[in-house]
């Protein structure tokens, strides 16, 4: 099994990416992993309480789960990945029964910031666009399909997102074996990951 993680900043264009990658590829061979699935449980606390987690701080990842998903899968053994809404800000109860492939990829904006997750990647890319360039996107996006409003974007913006971003995901670039300039549509990047990855699946 080819594992490739995927990092960069929210807004990065990270799921755009994966779907590009996906595109013409033979169906079947290659699986996605999201880090979004694997926010913590937090059915204990009340929807005011949720609300204010920091879900920018790497330890609002159950990365004990997405780890020991990787190794099932790698094992050769389905699982069942969590579905996460982001109007609740909790798991919905439901699950994804996810299959091993050839070709297994994992996105997500913390996943380099793990040690034993990121040590399992065989390849590590981290897609970048300007911060400006990710703010207008998540405003875009959170607003029509995260059920936010632009206060709640620009106020999750300055208090915990753009200080972690810092703290915790920008340094990652040290990490990546390649870097994809994201502020435009870039095929070329994109089809060369595709490249490794078809020769992986041939
Ligand atoms: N290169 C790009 N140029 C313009 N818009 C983009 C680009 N990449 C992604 N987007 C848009 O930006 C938003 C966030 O992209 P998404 O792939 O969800 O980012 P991420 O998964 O990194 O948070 C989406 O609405 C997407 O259509
Ligand atoms: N309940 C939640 C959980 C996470 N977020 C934000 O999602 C971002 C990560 O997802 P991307 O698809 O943008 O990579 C992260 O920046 C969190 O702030 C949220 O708003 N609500």
């Amino acid at each position: 099994m080819l594992i490739i993680g995927i990092a960069g900043g929210t807004g990065c264009g990270k799921t755009t990416v994966v779907n590009q990658i996906l595109e013409q590829l033979p169906e079947g061979q290659v699986g996605v992993l999201s880090q979004d699935a694997y926010y913590k449980d937090t059915s204990h606390l009340s929807y005011d309480e949720r609300v204010k987690i920091n879900f920018d701080h790497p330890r609002s990842i159950d990365f004990e789960l997405l780890e020991a998903h990787l190794k099932a899968l790698k094992k050769g053994n389905n699982i069942k990945q969590p579905v996460y809404s982001f109007v609740k800000h909790n798991r919905t109860g439901d699950t994804i029964l996810t299959s091993p492939r050839k070709v297994m990829i994992v996105e997500g904006i913390l996943i380099l910031t793990n040690p034993e997750l990121r040590n399992m990647f065989d390849i590590k890319i981290f897609v970048h666009a300007d911060s400006d360039e990710r703010l207008v996107r998540r405003l875009k996006r959170d607003i029509s399909e995260r059920g936010r409003d632009i206060n709640e974007v620009l106020t999750r913006y300055q208090t915990t997102l753009k200080p972690m971003h810092q703290q915790f995901i920008e340094p990652m670039k040290e990490y990546a074996d390649i870097i994809i300039p994201n502020n435009k549509y870039n095929t070329v990047a994109v089809n060369i990951v595709k490249t490794i990855i078809n020769e992986r699946l041939a």
